[in-house]
């Protein structure tokens, strides 16, 4: 109760400067009284226990969100709650000074959401409780019936909402789950620390936050090698990329994420444990314990819903106790089958003795001495004789008992040692390298020459245990089906962001191993510049990975960019895309037009940019990227730039935990999720070729900008924007 009571009262005292944010006045349908709730990010009671303050995740606050001026209602545990919303009143206060106030109106409440959005970027993500709009706390308050799939603009608020979202799921089903059953996957570690502050701000802790890659880290250990990914994306970036080879990449990489590969996996599968039965059955010396059939079956259908490890422990228990009981039975049947011969012997011994006697009385008077001595000799010898068998007889029968035990002792791991025993890493490097496997469990789906490229490639990578970030939905799976995991899962409510990048089987063996579709995925298909690997449309994770059902929402309102940047990158992708994508709206707010340069000589370019870069300073920008295609490109205007006197920059690699905000150079695909103040797109050498990939790139990196954007490219970089008509 101490530990309580000390987190509520920092929480208490944290929420001081700022405790609430908003009024609303509420009267319920057939009481005469009009209520005033206050709300904030926590709530407080009065000594009589009346609320003070109402959390923005209580069901009543839905109507602040949802609802306009007027009639309202709301869910709670119980049913629907009506009412007349009479007052909705938005609150400034900053350090426990009240600054400003808004009543917001029938129409819109866009005002007090100008000024948040209007506000500079630091190097991290904010909450966004006093603004949460109707379409996103929709999201938010989403049931937990069913997964849930959101498909929203770039800008939309994403991943605000996703964080959102778990602080309102642990405050309302607190007693269902704990903060520690909750996962947040996210790209890359940069993206983990930009949104690591938003969860503690909104009173949640100890939530799990890692990457699809740490995680596979986790569950498969460290015996394999992991290709960045980012080497294959740079490669089929590169203007100058043999094209024969880039189609091999991304078919096979294609592959390896679809639920074909799953279906291959699982035949796989098939195969393994068929192969790993043994031909005999289980005997105990020349005794049968279990027939194989019947091993065959306790394998493979009683224990068959285990890993293939497990199912060994299984079976091993399985056999020892028939062994036991079996030992029992052969022990009965050895002493039935001795005890006549032995009882026999023990009689006929009994026999002999009163015959003597009975004719050593008779003849008491009659005999000599010496005669008596010599029949109580032929007695005793024959006495010694039937002794003599009895023991041979039971030492044969101790000697099988104990030859019955002794074996009994290894026979059920000498049995199990049949069974090959192999780890998941080891399976699947055989599928990679081994071309009659791989022919006859693929060949339906892969053409001769690609099960080639794969031999050849995995020469060099899954034959030394390296493999690539396309591998580890299969590797994830067939540990799962083969070893199980070391630790407990205990995930039992899982958060994707960035989630275009996922394959469907990536999405397929998370739902397997983690046995929950209390999943948030979140994604913009048109960032999608993984898609090589990733998805291509939400309804085939739907009708693949969750076919019990999946709600689906959209978001298309973006309130990151400014209109005119928006309208730019939206065209920019229309183009790339024929028209395909499904274009952002941006929020009503205006700024200062993007510019596009062109320049013919590389160093007037830099002196331009070196120019650009100094004013947007001078303009207290807190957080300026400089971003482009390739981290080659980047090392090359880094020099370039040093050279010009800038030696303040930070170039941004997949593995920074954080960065200080400032100025930042970073690739296209590492800036995916970040936003900054201004953002200055370059291209030196390489191209942005007019195709959806280079127009996806392009579109990630124009959406970063919140307030500016400016575009500096070398004549003959750019196709994409003037072959399209973009400019
Ligand atoms: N309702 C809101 N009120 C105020 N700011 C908001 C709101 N919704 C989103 N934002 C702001 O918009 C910006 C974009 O949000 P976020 O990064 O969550 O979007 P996203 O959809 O994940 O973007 P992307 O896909 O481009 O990475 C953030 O600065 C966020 O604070």
């Amino acid at each position: 109760m101490l530990d309580v009571s000390k987190e509520n009262l920092s929480k208490v005292i944290h929420a001081k400067d700022k405790p609430y944010f908003s009024r609303i006045d509420f009267q319920e349908t057939g009481s005469n009284e009009s209520k005033k709730y206050y709300i904030g990010k926590l709530s407080l009671l009065k000594e009589n226990n009346e609320p003070l303050i109402i959390d923005w995740r209580a069901p009543i606050a839905s109507t602040y969100y949802d609802g306009r001026l007027g009639e309202v209602s709301y869910q709670t545990d119980t049913g629907t709650v009506s009412g007349e919303l009479s007052l909705k009143r938005q609150f400034t206060i900053e350090e426990g000074k009240l600054l400003d106030f808004f009543d917001v109106d029938i129409t819109t409440n866009d005002e007090f959401l100008q000024s948040h959005l209007g506000a500079h970027a630091d190097n991290r993500l904010k909450d966004i409780v006093s603004t949460i709009q109707a379409e996103q706390n929709k999201i938010i308050r989403a049931d937990l019936e069913q997964p849930l799939i959101v498909q929203g603009a770039a800008g939309s608020g994403k991943t605000t909402i996703a964080l959102h979202r778990i602080a309102y799921l642990i405050y309302t089903y607190e007693e269902n789950f704990v903060p520690e059953n909750f996962m947040i996957i996210a790209p890359n570690s940069l993206f983990l620390n930009y949104i690591s502050g938003v969860l503690p701000e909104l009173g949640v802790e100890r939530v799990q936050q890692t990457t699809f890659t740490k995680f596979c880290r986790r569950l498969l250990g460290e015996k394999y090698k992991l290709l960045s990914p980012e080497e294959k994306l740079g490669f089929l970036l590169k203007t100058d990329a043999d094209e024969a080879e880039r189609v091999q990449v991304k078919r096979l990489s294609k592959f390896k994420g679809s639920m074909q590969f799953k279906v291959v996996i699982d035949k796989y599968l098939n195969k393994i444990e068929k192969d790993m039965l043994p031909n005999t059955d289980f005997l105990l010396e020349e005794y049968l314990i279990v027939s194989r059939e019947e091993v065959k079956r306790l394998f493979l259908v009683e224990n068959g819903h285990l890993p293939l490890h497990r199912r060994l422990d299984q079976l091993k228990q399985n056999l020892s106790v028939k062994l036991k009981n079996r030992k029992e039975e052969l022990h009965d049947q050895l002493h039935n089958e001795y005890q006549p011969r032995i009882n026999a012997i023990r009689k006929r011994m009994a026999e002999v003795k009163e015959e003597f006697e009975e004719q050593s009385e008779l003849m008491a008077e009659e005999q000599s001495e010496e005669q008596s001595e010599e029949g109580e000799r032929v007695l005793s010898e024959q006495l010694e004789k039937l002794r003599l068998q009895l023991v041979a007889l039971m030492d044969e029968r101790d000697g099988k008992l104990a030859s019955i035990d002794k074996t009994a002792k290894t026979v059920v791991r000498k049995y199990l040692a049949r069974f090959e025993k192999k780890d998941a890493l080891h399976y699947y490097k055989q599928l990679l390298t081994k071309k009659e496997l791989l022919l006859s469990l693929a060949g339906d789906y892969l053409s001769e020459d690609h099960i080639h490229y794969i031999l050849d490639t995995a020469k060099g990578t899954a034959k030394k245990s390296t493999f690539e970030i396309e591998d580890l939905p299969a590797l994830l799976y067939l540990k799962a089906r083969v070893e199980g995991f070391a630790e407990e899962l205990t995930i039992n409510n899982v958060v994707i962001d960035e989630a275009q990048d996922f394959s469907i089987f990536q999405f397929f063996v998370l739902r397997y191993i983690l046995s929950t579709t209390n999943f948030t995925i979140l994604g913009d298909l048109s960032q999608g510049i993984y898609s090589y690997r990733g998805v291509d449309d939400w309804q085939e994770v739907q009708d693949q990975v969750f076919p019990d059902g999946c709600s689906y929402l959209m978001l298309r309102q973006s309130y990151r960019t400014t209109i005119e940047i928006m309208n730019l990158a939206n065209r920019v992708i229309e183009a790339g895309t024929q028209g395909r994508a499904v274009l952002a709206e941006p929020v009503v707010r205006h700024g200062q037009k993007p510019t596009i340069q062109r320049y013919d000589a590389e160093d007037d370019l830099v002196n331009e940019l070196a120019v650009k870069i100094t004013e947007l300073k001078r303009e207290n920008y807190s957080s300026i990227a400089l971003i482009v295609k390739t981290m080659d490109e980047c090392e090359r205007i880094k020099n370039l730039l040093t050279e010009q006197g800038f030696d303040n920059i930070t170039l941004l690699t997949g593995d920074d935990e954080s960065y200080a905000g400032g100025l930042v150079l970073v690739p296209a695909y590492l800036a995916k999720g970040l936003e900054f103040d201004a953002v200055v797109v370059a291209a030196l050498n390489e191209r942005f070729e007019n195709n959806d990939f280079n127009a996806k790139l392009l579109y990630v990196a124009m959406t970063r900008a919140m307030h500016r954007l400016d575009v500096y490219y070398l004549a003959g970089t750019m196709p994409l924007l003037e072959e399209s008509g973009v400019i």
